[in-house]
């Protein structure tokens, strides 16, 4: 049976990575981008990477970041995938030589397969909901029925997810994998260990 990938986005506490862990992660995300409520520094990122172990993958989160930060994330924090949320195009995305992600806010109207055939080189999308103001984490969903019924990349389906509505998530969408942050926390950047062991659990019980 095909299992769905999970991803617990925007950890900033090294207790949040280990509850992610054990129960079950296959990435956690690290957001480096200074205008979020959920920013880590270098410091505290390899804190919270090393936590996780070898078969997590530790992802770096960034929005139209100056190539040089991205570098140094990638040393100080030994990112094993990249994650680029802002304007970025795929020959920026492409010159760091780690596997990257293009993350795809739904805007009204975009033609979503004539984006992702201009990111050749990413090894998979994370589609999310779009906001005027905000480039992620809004916590908002978007209408799951605009996605093509398939689709020939891995899709990661985020946006307003939680413990109540990835079941189905899963079962409408069928992704590669989920994506979840405001839905799993009690504040912003505070997560909630409950609320991971149910998202994680209810990612696969259909
Ligand atoms: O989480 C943030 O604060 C953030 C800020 C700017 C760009 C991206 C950000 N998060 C990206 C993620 O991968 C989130 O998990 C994704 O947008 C879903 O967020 P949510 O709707 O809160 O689950």
């Amino acid at each position: 049976m095909k299992r769905t990938r999970v991803k617990i986005c925007g950890i900033t506490r090294h207790e949040d990575a280990i509850v992610a862990a054990e129960a079950g992660a296959d990435a956690i995300g690290l957001v480096f981008y200074s205008k979020s409520p959920r920013f880590v520094d270098y410091t505290r990122a390899a804190l919270i990477a090393s936590a996780v172990g070898p078969f997590v993958t530790t992802v770096g989160l960034f929005v139209n970041a100056a190539a040089e930060e991205v570098d140094r994330a990638i040393r100080a924090v030994d990112l094993q995938l990249l994650q680029f949320h802002g304007d970025e195009d795929d020959a920026y995305c492409r010159q760091f030589g780690r596997p990257y992600i293009k993350a795809i806010r739904m805007a009204p109207g975009i033609d979503l397969p004539a984006i992702v055939a201009s990111f050749p080189g990413a090894c998979g999308f994370l589609v999310d909901a779009w906001h005027k103001d905000k480039y992620g984490g809004t916590g908002e969903r978007f209408e799951w029925q605009r996605l093509p019924k398939t689709v020939h990349f891995p899709l990661i389906l985020a946006g307003g997810l939680g413990p109540e509505n990835v079941a189905d998530a899963v079962a409408q969408v069928n992704p590669y994998g989920v994506d979840v942050s405001g839905g799993v926390e009690d504040a912003p950047g505070v997560k909630s260990s409950q609320r991971i062991q149910q998202f994680i659990a209810r990612a696969n019980a259909g």
